[in-house]
């Protein structure tokens, strides 16, 4: 179709306007068509969705050519849809060109042409980013010592290369690059500690230029197999993500052997600090409508990593201790996800995909059981990890836990949230397991948006991923269960 694509020009130079300008284009003919309105203004939803891909690709400049030919594709169907919509304004000698009839057939092959092109842009990202490790290893292990010189260790060659290869995608991003320096400055000396994780221990700072922020500084004292490279492979996903409930990059720091992401700072902590910490009066655990805005918000920041990053990205970690709180005006309504640590961008065209051994499909008692039996992971995965935060914020306990038992006089092993909540949830009993701290005795219309909740919880859980909704179904429902809260006075 485009065979020199390397450096040849594509339809949209040919045609002088440039992709974005094609989207904009396309959603104001959308507004005025005559025929297939409805279509028309679907098309356009689908084309604004690539604003952000697109956006991306023009601050990197520099395309590899297999971006470059599926860039080209993408530019061609632009025009194509451009055309078709035009078409269905009812003049001109387009709307003889395409009948009625043969429109609906257009719609769905530009369909078809939009997904081929986003389909390739996961595999895109994975074939380059692995050239460019290949590339740094070689050179690594052949560079310096000559013949015989003795290799270094693979851990930390892959971290090298790990952190190189973000480098390009970080720094395209915006993503700052500060010293160990400023960073020590900024935390005064990592005096203020807001939180620790598998991989690293967060601290809180201020930048030269007053910003606040959460710096993660890599626990090297823990010595745990592959965690350098998590590092890196959370830079380069988290450094594209844009998304009101994505905590955003801001910098980062590799000097001496320490490796530091630094992010916008969230300054109420984590939906698991509120729910199980020692907080006596967190607005999370006085209202209903709080909860359930926490979990809307991080369904949504899920089904942005699932179903509009650029590369789509499953998150692998979905905890309540990644769902982190904003300001204190909007902080309900505004959480952010975070712990991007093992994440994966999501392979083209496969239901599920193997992971390496520093990702995961979540921490015990948030883990994908499919997962924990085939090593592979899949969106349904983060389905599960969210539908365990629903029961954690329906009941106020944590995903692990002893229970009292009457008979023993004594608490029991651990147990998971899951194996203690799901059989009342799905016995139609949510009463006998829910959270009393908001409403002490609920009455049945009170009642009715939780087990809404309650219901596509145990969904999210089911053993079997493709028994799972999806994560848009699980927004809607979310909202629809917020909408009801709202409409019967915010209890
Ligand atoms: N941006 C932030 N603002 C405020 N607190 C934060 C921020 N990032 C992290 N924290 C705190 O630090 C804790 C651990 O951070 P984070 O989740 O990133 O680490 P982690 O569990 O090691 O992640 P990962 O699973 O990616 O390794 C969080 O639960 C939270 O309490």
């Amino acid at each position: 179709m485009w065979p020199l694509l390397g450096n040849a020009a594509t339809v949209v130079q040919l045609t002088g306007v440039d992709p974005l300008g094609l989207i904009n284009m396309i959603r104001q003919a959308a507004q005025t068509a005559k025929q297939n309105k409805a279509d028309c203004e679907h098309l356009a939803r689908r084309t604004d969705e690539l604003v952000e891909l697109v956006t991306i690709l023009r601050a990197r400049g520099r395309v590899e050519p297999e971006a470059a030919r599926t860039l080209a594709a993408l530019d061609e169907t632009l025009v194509e849809a451009h055309q078709l919509v035009v078409s269905c304004q009812g003049h001109g000698f387009m709307p003889r060109l395409f009948k009625a009839g043969r429109n609906s057939d257009k719609f769905k092959d530009v369909y078809k042409k939009l997904d081929a092109c986003l389909r390739n842009f996961p595999l895109i990202s994975h074939i380059i980013i692995n050239r460019r490790l290949d590339a740094i290893t070689m050179a690594t292990n052949n560079g310096g010592g000559g013949c015989g010189a003795p290799r270094l260790d693979t851990t930390s060659t892959t971290t090298t290369a790990m952190v190189v290869a973000e480098e390009d995608s970080a720094a395209a991003h915006g993503v700052e690059v500060f010293t160990l320096a400023e960073v020590t400055v900024a935390t005064d000396n990592f005096a203020v500690m807001l939180g620790a994780g598998d991989s690293g221990t967060v601290y809180k700072g201020t930048l030269h230029d007053g910003r606040h922020v959460a710096v993660k500084r890599l626990n090297r004292s823990v010595v745990r197999r592959g965690a350098e490279d998590a590092f890196g492979m959370e830079l380069a996903i988290l450094a594209p993500l844009r998304h009101h409930h994505i905590v955003r990059l801001l910098g980062r720091c590799a000097e001496d052997g320490d490796l530091i992401v630094v992010t916008e700072l969230m300054t109420n902590g984590s939906l698991h600090d509120h729910l199980h910490g020692h907080r006596h009066s967190s607005p999370v655990t006085l209202t209903w409508k709080a909860r359930v805005e926490v979990l809307l918000g991080a369904a949504r920041g899920v089904e942005h990593l699932h179903r509009r990053a650029v590369p789509l990205v499953i998150h692998g970690g979905v905890s309540s201790s990644h769902v982190l709180l904003g300001d204190d005006d909007s902080w309900a309504g505004a959480p952010r996800l975070t712990g991007f640590a093992a994440s994966v961008w999501r392979a083209a065209g496969v239901d599920s995909q193997p992971v390496t051994a520093i990702a995961g499909a979540g921490a015990y008692g948030y883990a994908d059981p499919e997962f924990l039996c085939t090593g592979r992971i899949k969106p349904g995965s983060d389905v599960y990890g969210l539908g365990v935060v629903m029961l954690e914020v329906l009941t106020g306990k944590p995903p692990v836990m002893s229970v009292w038992d009457e008979r023993a006089q004594s608490t029991t092993a651990p147990v998971t949230l899951v194996s203690f909540a799901l059989p009342s949830v799905e016995a139609g009993r949510l009463v006998d397991v829910l959270d009393r701290r908001p409403v002490v005795a609920p009455a049945p219309w009170q009642l009715e948006p939780l087990e809404m909740v309650a219901a596509m919880a145990a969904r999210c859980l089911c053993l079997h991923g493709d028994n799972r909704p999806g994560i848009s179904e699980v927004v809607v429902n979310l909202e629809r269960a917020l909408q009801l809260i709202c409409t019967r006075g915010n209890f």
